[in-house]
């Protein structure tokens, strides 16, 4: 009995120990830091069944999901692994408030990450939405070096729709190029273009067809490969699903289907939008969405998920994954053809999806009626002492060696670390024709800043042009570092500020953080500069980007907190100490 006794006290020990332990366990997570340990390498992997050298973390390509909750703060350790190369890593889509230096822009907010160093980067993701991550250094996005962030609601939230499960999905295009050849090649006399990918990867799964190879038998290419079958996303009949996808396209403008389902958009960019029913989803490199897909087709078999380039002509077969129904065997190939997507050069349907996507009619966050400055970029195609470029007002972009950020809070010498001469705010709009290719295709370079009033509210207007190939526009996503911004339209032509303004959707555009502007047409942006710090906007096209399709805006940046001396080491900062 006195045994008995003891045990159940011994018993009821452990279980208040247990509670404890769970209290604090618990109390962790309400505290609500996610720490990450990252391992960034290079290693042989075959994505697309072709083996070649990939930038990895802790192994893989794409790299681990983080999963955080709205409010949490995210701290990832990144240990540099790479044995001669510097690495930066971006946070696409988080807005960083209050934290600029952790946006991982390499010249801009932070110096690279030497080979063999730990850089730790700590942020808040501020608000619920779909997100991405990947290399902001050089043209290490391509080489593998993405993720995805996915970020929920507060518990006691709810979302404006229903669906039983969450999947992620991250589209990209492959080259069998090393990014150096690649680089090396765009800033060469004569230019060689990175050219149309291999393969479409959807979770970092593609198939090249090894038998193109010039010789199959000298290349490890093996379409048996486990690492290149195709990725599968499991369904339960009768179940809906959210479908987060995310582009990071080195190039590709995408289309994204499944067969013999259609399905709702229902997010774009971490923002709701007016649901809207399609067959083809539309995506370009830096743009999120979530679909809802319901899972009520004939549960005996299998469906395609297919991706196709679009916007380019294409030379690269249909990326492919598989919608498996619970139970048929996840590996039973679908029998039907793939569905294929929409003519690769019919532009309307992509213009027809872009205005459809507005905000969703219960979380409407308004922009302000009037603007207090508005910037016009022109997009050009361009040669400087011959070397092919990408070029804003006829001004190609440099990054700096010194990142504007340190040099501005800091207040170094700053002739030392950028051109002083702002970039311009317009172009010659009576005598430009966007239609033709230009008369005098030479531009110049700077690494000019256009500096914001803090808190101002600023649009910017998108132009298209003709690029150096006669009949020929090409389709540009641009991306804003640090904010949202209101898409308030669209056009074909040439941007009127007497007749399109008039025009603008204030009532209720959606928030991106990336925008298309479609082959020949304009898009209108609308920001308000109220989030401290020096901040990338640039074309996401990883080859554009390098060639210099970009500017950088500044504002507020005497009200940034202490920056971390970590992100100095570069340039001018070497050797700087705060007095
Ligand atoms: O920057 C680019 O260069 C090529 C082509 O214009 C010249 O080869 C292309 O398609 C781009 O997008």
């Amino acid at each position: 009995m006195v045994k008995i006794l003891e045990l159940h006290r011994a018993l009821v020990k452990l279980l208040v120990v247990w509670s404890l332990i769970c209290l604090v366990a618990f109390s962790t997570v309400e505290a609500r830091v996610r720490h990450y340990r990252w391992n960034v390498n290079y290693e042989y992997k075959s994505p697309d069944c072709f083996q070649k050298l990939v930038i990895t973390i802790n192994g893989g390509t794409p790299g681990p999901t983080i999963l955080a909750q709205q409010g949490d703060t995210i701290v990832v350790e990144l240990k540099n692994s790479l044995l001669t190369e510097n690495i930066a890593i971006h946070w696409h889509g988080i807005r960083q408030i209050g934290t600029p230096w952790s946006d991982g822009t390499e010249g801009v907010t932070q110096c690279p990450i030497l080979p063999g160093d730990t850089f730790k980067y700590k942020f808040v993701v501020d608000r619920a939405g779909t997100f991405m991550y990947h290399g902001h250094y050089g043209m290490q996005r391509a080489a593998g070096l993405y993720g995805s962030i996915i970020v929920s609601l507060p518990s006691e939230a709810s979302e404006p729709f229903a669906y039983d499960y969450d999947r992620n999905i991250i589209l990209n295009d492959w080259f069998h190029k090393s990014t150096y050849e690649e680089a090396t090649g765009l800033s060469s006399i004569p230019f060689v273009w990175i050219g149309e990918p291999q393969s479409l990867l959807i979770n970092g799964r593609g198939r090249y067809n090894c038998s193109l190879l010039a010789n199959p038998s000298l290349e490890a290419c093996n379409v048996t490969n486990p690492e290149c079958s195709p990725h599968v996303v499991t369904v339960i009949p009768g179940k809906t699903y959210r479908l987060r996808i995310g582009s990071l396209t080195a190039l590709s403008a995408l289309s994204f289907q499944i067969e013999g389902h259609n399905f709702t958009v229902v997010e774009a960019d971490g923002h709701y939008v007016e649901p809207f029913v399609t067959k083809n989803l539309f995506i370009y490199s830096g743009e999120t969405y979530s679909i809802l897909v319901k899972a009520n087709q004939d549960p005996s078999r299998n469906y395609w998920m297919t991706t196709n380039v679009v916007g380019r002509e294409p030379k690269t077969p249909t990326g492919l994954a598989i919608l498996n129904y619970y139970p048929t065997h996840f590996r039973k190939s679908p029998a039907t053809v793939q569905t294929t997507g929409p003519f690769w050069n019919d532009t309307a349907p992509r213009v027809a999806q872009s205005l459809a996507i507005k905000a969703l009619q219960s979380s409407i966050h308004t922009p302000p009626l009037t603007s207090d400055r508005t910037i016009v970029l022109l997009n050009t195609q361009n040669k400087i002492d011959g070397y092919f470029r990408w070029s804003l007002n006829n001004v190609s972009f440099s990054v700096p060696h010194t990142p504007y950020l340190i040099a501005l809070k800091e207040k170094l010498n700053l002739n030392n670390v950028f051109d002083q001469k702002p970039p311009p705010e317009n172009y010659d709009f009576k005598n430009y024709d966007i239609y033709s290719v230009a008369k005098n295709t030479n531009a110049t370079s700077s690494n000019g800043l256009y500096r914001l009033k803090f808190n101002s509210t600023v649009d910017v207007v998108l132009q298209n042009a003709n690029t150096m190939t006669a009949n020929n526009s090409e389709t540009h996503p641009w991306h804003l570092h640090g904010h949202d911004f209101w898409v308030l339209g669209y056009g074909t032509g040439k941007f009127d500020v007497t007749k399109d303004v008039a025009k603008y959707n204030l009532v209720n555009p959606i928030m991106k953080n990336t925008v298309p502007i479609h082959p020949y047409g304009w898009t209108a942006l609308r920001f308000q500069a109220d989030n401290p710090g020096v901040w990338a906007f640039h074309c996401h096209i990883e080859s554009h980007f390098y060639m210099g399709m970009g500017v950088v805006f500044e504002s507020g940046v005497e009200k940034v907190g202490k920056l971390p001396s970590s992100i100095m080491g570069c340039g001018e900062t070497k050797g700087f100490h705060r007095p």
